[in-house]
């Protein structure tokens, strides 16, 4: 007999839900909807076994299924592969009763979600996430989009999903390093909202680092309630701050500091990897502007550590963050914003902190 799949719904304008189990293509025809005749099926090389059997599967239920093949990792982020995912849903006749699955990492589902916001403004689109990152975040919450030399995730659109798949047995094949680079999310949930994520974590941390762990599910489906009840509540990120709660900003937690790093690595780094000292860094932000306790403050260090996380980079970099910090989306004019905890799960921003504290800050992670 197979267990019931877990459903995390979304509230968003046209309300989905997350789908969490095995063996879930069946539902794909579903989320689809009514209409649909060609269907563009997006994947990496990595995962182009996985994208042919969802064809084969969709020829099989009457679809005309294309395969669009993208690069690696970040390298699916560019405006060039934008292009070519527009020619060749051109070349194949696409209109707006046609649809868009993407099978991948977060880079895939941003990547595809961008290409289903763009194509004659917007058309369906599903994610069945492979990665532990692309399922508790990336896949969830509509933000899609790619990367410039100047910055991370600087061009995009919110283009929210028909439903998005997980299926456990894809992150079996993930290598060791992607699966620990999702973690880096699972925690940042933790900390802004569900510290019990961090319990479990804290439990046996050598455990949590693949995906085996017996509390593996339970960590995916909180984050991704997380995630889905943040966005829920804002899902355009427009609560910047209304008194001391902040909306979806909240989920930015470690990325200024992060996305600049993966900025000056030239998206060679993975984003958790980025996110995992990026957090450090605000923890210390947070301690140094008397905002955070010490304990909560080294908790950061500690579990990020205990799961292989990187939590120091390097000292020079510094001038080269601070520029790319500019962009973050975050800031205003010239005001510098984080996203910082006044106490766990109780995230807030800090705005326009002083340059003192950031170099303080900054020492506490180099
Ligand atoms: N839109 C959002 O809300 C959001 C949220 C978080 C992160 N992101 C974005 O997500 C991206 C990171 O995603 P990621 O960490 O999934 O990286 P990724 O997409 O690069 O995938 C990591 C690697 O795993 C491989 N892979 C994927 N699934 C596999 C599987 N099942 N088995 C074996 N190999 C597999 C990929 O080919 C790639 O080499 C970043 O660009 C980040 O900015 C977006
Ligand atoms: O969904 C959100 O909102 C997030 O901020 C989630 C982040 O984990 C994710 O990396 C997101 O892509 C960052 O958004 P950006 O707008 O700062 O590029
Ligand atoms: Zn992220």
């Amino acid at each position: 007999m197979t267990a019931e799949p877990t459903r995390i719904r979304v509230a968003a304008a046209a309300p989905y839900d997350v789908v969490i189990g095995n063996n879930l293509l069946g539902e794909l025809p579903g989320l689809l909807g009514e209409g649909v005749q060609r269907v563009a099926v997006i994947h990496p090389r990595a995962l182009r076994t996985s994208g042919d059997a969802i064809r084969d599967d969709l020829t099989g239920s009457g679809y005309t299924a294309h395969a669009i093949e993208i690069p690696d990792a970040e390298d699916a982020k560019t405006a060039e592969v934008l292009a070519y995912c527009w020619s060749v849903l051109g070349q194949a006749g696409f209109t707006r009763s046609d649809a868009i699955v993407s099978i991948g990492g977060g880079t895939t589902t941003d990547l595809a979600g961008f290409v289903a916001a763009t194509w004659l403004r917007g058309v369906t689109v599903v994610h069945i996430p492979t990665t532990l990152l692309g399922m508790v975040d990336a896949a969830v919450g509509g933000k899609t989009g790619i990367n410039t030399a100047e910055g991370k995730n600087l061009v995009g659109a919110f283009w929210e999903p028909a439903g998005v798949l997980c299926d456990l047995a894809a992150l079996e094949t993930l290598p060791r390093n992607d699966y620990v680079s999702g973690l880096a999310e699972v925690v940042k949930c933790g900390f802004i909202a569900d510290p019990v994520i961090l319990d479990l974590v804290e439990k046996d941390p050598a455990g949590a680092a693949g995906p085996s762990y017996d509390a593996t599910e339970e960590l995916i489906a909180r984050s991704i309630q997380v995630k889905a009840d943040t966005v829920g509540a804002d899902l355009r990120e427009r609560t910047t701050t209304a008194g001391r709660a902040i909306g979806r900003e909240a989920l930015n937690y470690g990325h200024t500091l992060g996305h600049a790093i993966e900025r000056v690595e030239r998206y060679k780094w993975r984003h958790g990897a980025a996110i995992s000292i990026g957090m450090v860094f605000v923890a210390e932000l947070a301690r140094a502007a008397g905002r955070l306790d010490d304990a909560t403050a080294d908790r950061h260090r500690a579990v990020l550590e205990s799961l292989g996380l990187p939590v120091t980079y390097r000292a020079d970099a510094w001038p080269h963050l601070q520029d790319a910090m500019k962009l973050d989306k975050k800031t205003r004019a010239d005001r510098l914003r984080f996203v910082v905890l006044d106490a766990l799960a109780r995230p807030t921003i800090l705005e326009a902190p002083d340059p003192s504290l950031l170099i303080a800050a900054y020492a506490e992670v180099s």
